[in-house]
């Protein structure tokens, strides 16, 4: 029977065929038992075995930002030219635009700097998507030798940049975007006034409660995140943006302390 209510095309379910969120053993259980010493948090083997069902109940509005992404770049991005993902993770974004453009609307080079990330990503993106032109790149995001670009998209990387490298990768990705090209940047943001930063951020850790992760999980893993994920403001984000050279940039979506926000290259 047809289902009453389809939401195929409105956000992105994307299934990473190797991790069925049914099964257990692909469920985040990372911070689950107490820790003597809570390590600083890295994108390691135990992270990407389970990052699927991490990011899906750790990111408010995670599927709706992937979704858009081919819309976007249905908008704005010229036929056949070459797209950024850059800290890719396992590929969710790239697997994203290509379940929503056909292979001959875009090439593709999706970037991280963890070992055990890229080797998955290239699995999953050779099975997934075998007649794109997706290539998987290991390497570092502040110090790549950029193609030009019709979309980049940095979907929660920049948060886990120093502060100090933000302005010069923000800087390089508007040399390398083509006139009219866009960049989308998703983050964990701060709200700059205090209390409404505190309700958003007691709501999220509501929003983790309700998504399965306990009080244990939810304070090791602030932990663990401390001085890794280093939020920004949405106002330091426009005016980095701005000082780069963007012509304009909107935040088109925001849940709780988590947003996107579409940077325009003039044309
Ligand atoms: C939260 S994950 C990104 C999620 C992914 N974009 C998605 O949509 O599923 C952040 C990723 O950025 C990568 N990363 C962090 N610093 C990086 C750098 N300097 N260069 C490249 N990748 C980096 C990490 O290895 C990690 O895989
Ligand atoms: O769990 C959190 O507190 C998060 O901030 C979620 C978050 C992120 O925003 O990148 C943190 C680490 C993992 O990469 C997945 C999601």
């Amino acid at each position: 029977m047809q289902p009453a209510y389809d939401t195929r095309n409105i956000v992105a379910n994307l299934h990473f065929p190797a991790c069925p969120m049914s099964d257990a053993s692909y469920r985040d259980a990372i911070f689950s038992t107490p820790l003597d010493r809570v390590a600083r948090f890295s994108f390691d083997e135990q992270v990407v075995a389970c990052f699927p069902d991490m990011i899906r109940r750790s990111v408010p509005g995670y599927g709706q930002i992937l979704g858009m992404l081919g819309l976007i770049a249905q908008r704005h991005l010229r036929h056949g030219a070459h797209v950024y993902d850059l800290g890719c993770s396992l590929g969710a974004a790239s697997l994203a635009l290509a379940g929503q453009l056909p292979p001959d609307a875009f090439r593709l080079t999706a970037v991280d700097l963890s070992p055990a990330m890229v080797a998955r990503a290239r699995e999953t993106l050779a099975a997934e998507c075998p007649g794109h032109a997706i290539e998987v790149a290991e390497g570092d995001i502040r110090t790549l030798d950029y193609r030009p670009s019709g979309m980049i998209v940095l979907n929660f990387t920049l948060q886990f940049l120093p502060r100090e490298d933000r302005d010069a990768v923000i800087a390089r990705l508007h040399e390398a975007l083509e006139p009219g090209g866009v960049l989308v940047l998703s983050e964990k943001v701060v709200d700059l006034d205090e209390q409404d930063n505190a309700w958003r951020v007691e709501r999220y850790h509501d929003f983790k409660r309700a998504n399965g992760y306990s009080d244990l999980e939810i304070s090791q893993k602030r932990n663990a995140l401390e001085n890794v994920l280093v939020p920004d403001s949405l106002d330091a984000h426009h005016d980095r943006l701005a000082r780069a050279g963007f012509s304009r940039s909107l935040t088109w979506f925001q849940y709780l302390n988590f947003a996107s926000l579409i940077a325009f290259k003039e044309a």
